[in-house]
């Protein structure tokens, strides 16, 4: 089984991409997805956390599935004290390490010949050392900085603060071994798509 290892800015696009891979039979792991779960009801991390960031902690309803993490609230903690992203890297990323290994091997009992994993710290995380191809999302800073501006919730100063922690866009185009190009349609980006999967599964 091979490994596709997606990722790309904040806002670039790698969601819908990733999504383009899941239509086109791909089984796709998306490390976001996989941190909400950990931060929603009952989920693991939320203890550690909220004992970070006890502001955060979301009292579950009676007879639910437990207690969560306020994802805007943490959000502003994270923008107020620098050094917390860190922390809460510490205790998200083994977990979400772990799930990603679960999913891989649920993969290749299935015998999936390829797979994508959706990590936006690909290769800060160093996890690109494990994928046979990694693939980046990128478009014109212009366009990311309007589509991230579209999104509720987060600033445009917020959003700087976490792509300062991430790898240049043009590193990472560098580093790539293919760069789907997300700043025209989503037709134009679907082909690109549809053109690696057609080389890649012949
Ligand atoms: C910072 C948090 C609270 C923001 O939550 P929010 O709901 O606003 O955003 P969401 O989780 O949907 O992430 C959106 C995008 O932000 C960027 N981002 C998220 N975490 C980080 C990070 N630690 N460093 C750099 N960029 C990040 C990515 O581009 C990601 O795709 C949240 O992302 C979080 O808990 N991050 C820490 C875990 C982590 O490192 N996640 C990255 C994937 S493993
Ligand atoms: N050609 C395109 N390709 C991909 N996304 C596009 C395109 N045109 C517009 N978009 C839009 O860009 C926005 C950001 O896309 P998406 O959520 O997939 O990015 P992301 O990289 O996963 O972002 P984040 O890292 O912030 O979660 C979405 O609203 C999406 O619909």
């Amino acid at each position: 089984m091979k490994i596709i290892g997606l990722t790309g800015g904040m806002g670039m696009g790698k969601t819908t991409v990733a999504g383009m891979f899941r239509r086109a039979g791909f089984p796709v792991f998306d490390s976001d997805r996989e941190v909400h779960r950990l931060q929603g009801p009952g989920g693991r991390a939320v203890g550690a956390i909220a004992r970070l960031v006890p502001d955060a902690l979301r009292p579950g309803a009676p007879g639910g599935k437990g207690d969560s993490i306020d994802r805007s609230a943490l959000r502003r903690a994270v923008i107020s004290d620098g050094s917390l992203i860190a922390k809460l890297e510490a205790i998200l990323h083994p977990m979400v390490f772990a799930s990603r290994k679960k999913f891989l091997a649920a993969c290749r009992r299935a015998r999936f010949a390829w797979v994508v994993i959706d990590v936006p710290l690909l290769f800060e995380t160093g996890a690109d050392r494990a994928c046979d191809l990694t693939v980046v999302v990128s478009a014109p800073r212009t366009t990311q900085i309007r589509r991230i501006a579209r999104r509720r919730g987060m600033s445009l100063a917020d959003a700087e603060r976490l792509i300062a922690r991430q790898v240049p866009d043009r590193e990472k185009r560098r580093r790539a071994d293919r760069v789907i190009r997300s700043g025209l349609s989503k037709t134009d980006t679907a082909l690109q798509v549809r053109r690696l999967v057609r080389e890649l599964c012949g």
